[in-house]
């Protein structure tokens, strides 16, 4: 991939915030990429820095420490005329709160056009064919004021998407809308992502989450785990995979689920054949001899749990066999990792 096919680039990205109360660390070294034409949804609890990387994505904020790079160029330290200039012709913000995005005297398509004139292209979607598109035609006249909290919601995704920005940078576009209409607006971001529109967007949004292709989970603002394509829909099957974000020193955060695994805190790194290995350290309970300690998983080819296995452990990675073995204690262990059991008859479990 080269730098013109990365809209924006974040290296190490830190944003301390000066609170009263002290220094709020909100990004702790974040690297990520967001390729041209994609659509990124950053997920995460409350307070775990989706806004504050959504500011400086879409240039209304400065990160304190590391380099962002904005279509091929280094922002980091970029005079405010230079970045109000992207930010006007390339970049869309559609804030939480829609009505702080719209121009109140004007009407919903008068708010579209006036758009289109200060993004000063003619390429992409035009007004009319927005308001269509996010069904909202039949308010074309309406004042934001005049409009429902979902329809403000949609006309403000509507402004973003006029005439093809370079990159939309959205909070929670889908918060107030029913299922019909978030479903339109995730339609409406697809569509121009595929004519080259970068999109990214926080949200909490379940129904969100499910639909989009790639999602990325940020937590004590460090990058937790990225998922992507088909992988989101395993969520409900008996496996899950996350593709966990290692950040420029080396560090990564495993994904809730898989910590909890770890309640010490402790793990044993082992690397093997190319693989790296996370077990948590063995411990002795007594009257039961060996059991596995926090984090070792059984696989029986029937799911994940740690209970006893009475026969052999068998993971294949990636189609290769990693550990086929039997344990005389009944207890087996299974690497936490991108691994799918396979059956004690070696056929591979769905
Ligand atoms: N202007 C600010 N001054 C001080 N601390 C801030 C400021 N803005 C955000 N923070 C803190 O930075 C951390 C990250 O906040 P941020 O708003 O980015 O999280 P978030 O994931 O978007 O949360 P939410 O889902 O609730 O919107 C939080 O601890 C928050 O309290």
């Amino acid at each position: 991939m080269t730098s013109d096919d990365i809209t924006a680039g974040f290296r190490s990205v830190v944003r301390i915030y000066q609170a009263v109360s002290g220094e709020v660390h909100a990004l702790r070294g974040v690297d990520v990429d967001f390729p041209r034409g994609s659509v990124t949804a950053i997920a995460g609890p409350s307070g775990g820095g989706k806004s504050t990387l959504l500011s400086i994505l879409s240039l209304r904020d400065r990160a304190s420490a590391g380099t962002v790079t904005m279509f091929g160029t280094d922002v980091t330290r970029a005079r405010g005329s230079v970045l109000n200039g992207l930010r006007r012709n390339g970049i869309a913000w559609v804030p939480q709160r829609p009505a702080h995005g719209l121009f109140p005297h004007l009407t919903a398509m008068e708010n579209l056009r006036q758009v289109a004139r200060t993004r000063g292209r003619t390429q992409g979607l035009a007004p009319g064919a927005v308001l269509e598109m996010l069904a909202l035609s039949h308010r074309a006249d309406a004042r934001p004021a005049r409009l429902s909290g979902g329809e403000q919601q949609r006309l403000a995704v509507a402004a973003a998407l006029t005439h093809a920005p370079d990159l939309v940078v959205a909070d929670e576009p889908t918060a107030e809308l029913d299922d019909d209409n978030a479903g339109r607006v995730i339609a409406a971001l697809g569509e121009i992502a595929a004519a080259g529109t970068t999109c990214v967007l926080s949200t909490h949004d379940s129904r969100a989450l499910r639909l989009l292709p790639r999602v990325l989970h940020l937590r004590h603002g460090v990058l937790s785990a990225e998922r992507s394509g088909p992988e989101l829909h395993e969520e409900s099957g008996r496996s899950r995979t996350a593709d966990a974000v290692i950040d420029g020193a080396g560090r990564l955060q495993l994904p809730p689920e898989a910590l909890q695994l770890f309640p010490g805190r402790r793990a044993r790194v082992r690397i093997e054949a190319g693989w790296v290995i996370l077990q948590a350290p063995e411990t002795v309970v007594p009257g039961a001899g060996t059991m596995p300690g926090a984090g070792t998983i059984r696989s029986d080819g029937d799911g994940a749990s740690a209970a006893p296995a009475s026969d052999r452990d068998q993971v294949r990675v990636s189609g290769e066999v990693l550990h086929d073995r039997e344990r005389s204690d009944g207890w087996a262990h299974r690497n936490i990792g991108p691994a799918r059991p396979v059956s004690g008859d070696g056929a591979e479990g769905a």
